[in-house]
């Protein structure tokens, strides 16, 4: 198994008497897009914040490449690039000028890895353009490079497509899947639009009311929009068992006499036939009445797709 490059280790923050994040355990592995997906107020700066240190944790842990933010915070940070705030750009200063004031502040950043990020966030034509010019798209860019110049293992941002346009959030869209896949940082990005992040993350995890209700690789969320949670209650359940595994069809939850499988509508008859042919017999079936994770999203947001 791979080491995740981040851990969230049963996290809660409490301020006052008030809950704002409740027991939150997950792993963020290398080279992926991991997306913090919930309404507004469900929680995901408060998260980013103690991921960064900007907050402190009322409980549990939080590791960097292994290193406990709590314990070990100099050498925990080192490998974290953020945007959690605005950037802080200097609108008088050109792009480049702006990239070389923060690295003097970072170490061992060198010219070359300036330029290399400047290719990379695709602003090498106007670099030497005052900031005050730049288009808000191009702002988030150089942001971007800003964060990028000691060469993170994990990038957080907060809500990165804020106020862009549909082009400017494509563009970043691709830069970041790219920083993913071809320099294998990881990547956690939050939002409040599910069709956002399933066109951006490899897997998404779902906050509400600072608790985590659910990860799902996005293939996985995607796939269960057209699927249905069917309980079979049969006998001699074994015997129904053992057909689903001869025809790979994984089974979710068994009780006395019933078993739980995810489905299609056009398999349902396939997997009737199969039992019945193993002469099982079935005494019942009926939906399961368990949401999908984008019925549960759609819910927590109102209905609205965004
Ligand atoms: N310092 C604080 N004191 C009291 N309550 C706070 C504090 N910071 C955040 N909260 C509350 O915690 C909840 C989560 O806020 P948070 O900003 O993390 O949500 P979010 O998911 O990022 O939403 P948004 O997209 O609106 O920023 C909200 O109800 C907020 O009012």
């Amino acid at each position: 198994m791979m080491e995740p490059v981040c851990r969230l280790d049963h996290v809660s923050k409490i301020i006052g008497s008030k809950t704002i994040i409740e027991d939150i355990s997950l792993d963020i592995y290398p080279g992926e897009v991991f997306g913090l997906l919930g309404p507004n107020g469900a929680g995901k700066t408060t998260t980013m914040r103690m991921m960064v240190g900007l907050m402190s944790m009322s409980k549990g842990n939080i590791l960097i490449q292994g290193h406990s933010i709590r314990d070990h915070f100099e050498q925990a940070i080192a490998h974290v690039g953020a945007i959690i705030e605005q950037p802080q750009l200097y609108n008088y200063l050109t792009g480049y000028e702006n990239l070389i004031h923060f690295a003097r502040m970072a170490e061992h950043v060198t010219d070359d890895r300036i330029e290399e990020i400047v290719e990379l966030v695709g602003l090498a034509d106007r670099i030497d353009d005052k900031v005050k010019t730049y288009s808000l798209g191009m702002r988030q860019r150089l942001g971007l490079a800003q964060a990028l110049l000691h060469s993170p293992s994990l990038l957080i941002l907060d809500e990165p497509t804020n106020g862009l346009d549909p082009a400017g959030i494509r563009e970043i869209r691709n830069y970041l899947r790219r920083l993913a896949q071809e320099e294998g940082v990881s990547v956690v990005v939050s939002s409040h639009l599910l069709a956002e992040m399933q066109l951006m993350c490899d897997r998404i995890a779902i906050i509400d009311k600072g608790k985590l209700l659910d990860v799902q690789s996005v293939e996985t969320f995607l796939n269960s929009a057209h699927q249905h949670m069917i309980t079979f209650t049969v006998d001699p359940l074994h015997q129904a068992v053992q057909v689903m595994e001869d025809h790979a069809v994984p089974v979710r939850h068994v009780t006395d006499h019933e078993f739980k499988v995810m489905l299609e509508k056009e398999q349902i008859p396939d997997v009737v036939q199969h039992l019945v042919q193993a002469k099982v017999k079935i005494y019942g079936i009926r939906p399961a009445g368990e949401k999908t994770l984008e019925e549960r999203f759609l819910e927590m947001t109102g209905g609205k797709a965004q």
